[in-house]
């Protein structure tokens, strides 16, 4: 008897890609696949398998570099497992590390070369193309982060109804901008219609994306990320170097014992640490979010702009333009103090952090510094970068521990992101009739989509955008099978 048919073996076949992201706190490993039949620019790349590695960033082996190595072993085997033996040496490996080895590296270059050392030994013995590891500037993790944003479209309810917009003939159609905290820096990367690059060009990033160029604004604040930010914080309260401290940005009740060499062992604070301070002193938590706030908008510098405008240490920002996606740890802490719906009034915001962070440590008992990173992530967005609330539509990414710089990264290395606009439409011109049909079958997304297609076709747009309609041209590719 015949076999029975299965689908041509042809049309099964995967691209494999792996990055791994050395970050300041961790390093996650994500594995990428792709339709291997259909040519780089059409296949949709997705996430298909992410391993935590156990410890501590690569960064915090800089004393004892092997282990750096040694730390990813468990992810890699992982990955080895979970691509097919026969995609094995096809598929790139790629290592990015970000603002905890940038951190080192400025503090002690040669303890960074060998930790690079270690790593690349490390991931030599695994089966994959290895395509090298280093540190991305702050304009690369923000220009990349800003890419995986806009290629994976995962757009939540806020802005669908900011989509109307997209209709309006004076707005044009709009990419997303992506908000990215990480531990040791942060991220602002978005495209504004006002700004050329030429007022600050060390923020400018320009993509050639489907024939046209792309001006993103883009800025990496080192030392702001969320774990340095809380050093910053420290830094300003023991600057007499005392023994107890009553913090406000931790719980009443909580009570820690800290080491003045510890706290001041970082680039950001270093040559800070009081002059003959004792070796440890307490922190005791007394949870005042108004009073946490006070000490959070000190580490900004709001004094100094030699340009039009400013978001905070005289970096020039234009002006703001959403949507914006927020993901890592904006998307972890808003998550956790349940603040992620944006439409609820910025004071109500503020009322549950102020209630949150005045209960008791002893009905809180996990984890103590939500309450401060969430007085940050408020103050950042609303004081630092000029949104306000509910009107800026950032989202809090639904898959936010997942989206990063990393897919972008990899989608440009393995040039998966075209430049160019192929030579004749995507689709004649028949297709775009049968959107608002198959809109209603994918929902939300696929209604958002239609948008921008009738949008397109209704020559609406004041200029081409078109890494949307290259998105659509991709989404279609998959729903038509063509
Ligand atoms: N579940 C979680 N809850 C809160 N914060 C988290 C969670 N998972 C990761 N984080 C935080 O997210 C941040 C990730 O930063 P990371 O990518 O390691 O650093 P960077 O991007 O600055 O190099 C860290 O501050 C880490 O503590
Ligand atoms: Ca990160």
């Amino acid at each position: 008897m015949a076999k029975p048919q299965g689908p041509h073996p042809g049309l099964m076949l995967q691209n494999y890609g792996i990055v791994l992201d050395a970050g300041s706190s961790h390093t996650a490993l994500y594995i990428y696949a792709w339709p291997a039949e259909k040519d780089n620019n059409t296949g949709r790349v997705e996430q298909t398998h992410s391993c935590k590695v156990k410890g501590k960033g690569i960064s915090s082996y800089a004393s004892q570099p092997w282990k750096a190595g040694e730390s990813l072993t468990l992810c890699m085997q992982e990955a080895e497992q979970k691509v097919p033996n026969k995609r094995h040496h096809e598929t790139p490996l790629y290592l990015g590390a970000t603002a905890g080895m940038r951190l080192l590296n400025m503090e002690n270059s040669s303890a960074s070369d060998k930790v690079f050392q270690a790593v690349e030994k490390a991931l030599q013995k695994f089966p994959f193309s290895y395509q090298g590891a280093r540190i991305l500037s702050g304009q690369e993790e923000g220009a990349f982060g800003w890419v995986t944003v806009n290629y994976l479209d995962d757009l939540c309810s806020c802005c669908v109804l900011t989509s109307m917009r997209f209709l309006s003939p004076s707005q044009g159609l709009e990419t997303t901008g992506a908000l990215d905290l990480g531990g040791a820096s942060t991220q602002i990367s978005f495209v504004s219609d006002n700004y050329d690059g030429s007022e600050s060009p060390s923020n400018s990033v320009t993509f050639r994306l489907y024939g046209n160029d792309y001006n993103l604004y883009t800025h990496s604040f080192l030392c702001y990320g969320k774990d340095q930010v809380l050093r910053l914080a420290l830094a300003q309260q023991t600057q007499s170097g005392p023994r107890t401290i009553l913090d406000p940005c931790f719980h009443p009740g909580y009570t820690e014992i800290k080491n003045y060499s510890v706290l001041y062992d970082s680039p950001c604070v270093s040559g800070r640490k009081p002059q003959g301070a004792p070796e440890n002193f307490t922190l005791r938590g007394n949870g005042s979010f108004g009073q946490c706030q006070e000490i959070v908008k000190s580490v900004f510098n709001f004094t100094s702009c030699k340009y039009s405008q400013c978001s905070f240490n005289g970096v020039f920002q234009p002006l703001l333009q959403g949507p914006f996606g927020a993901f890592s740890a904006y998307y972890f802490v808003m998550n956790f103090l349940n603040l992620t719906d944006t439409s609820i009034p910025l004071d109500t915001v503020k009322d549950k952090l102020a209630r949150y962070c005045a209960t008791p440590w002893d009905e809180v008992s996990y984890l103590a510094e939500y309450c401060f990173s969430g007085t940050y992530i408020l103050t950042l967005l609303t004081e630092g970068y000029n949104f306000t609330f509910p009107s800026s539509c950032v989202y809090f990414q639904i898959k936010g521990s997942d989206a990063g710089w990393t897919l972008g990264y990899m989608l440009n290395l393995t040039n998966m992101i075209p430049a160019e606009a192929p030579d004749k439409p995507p689709l004649p011109h028949y297709v775009w009739a049968v959107l608002p049909i198959c809109g209603k079958v994918k929902g939300q997304r696929m209604l958002l989509n239609t948008v921008l297609q009738i949008t397109w076709i209704q020559g609406l747009f004041r200029r081409t955008k078109a890494f949307s309609q290259w998105r659509v041209h991709l989404w279609l590719k998959d729903i038509l099978s063509i």
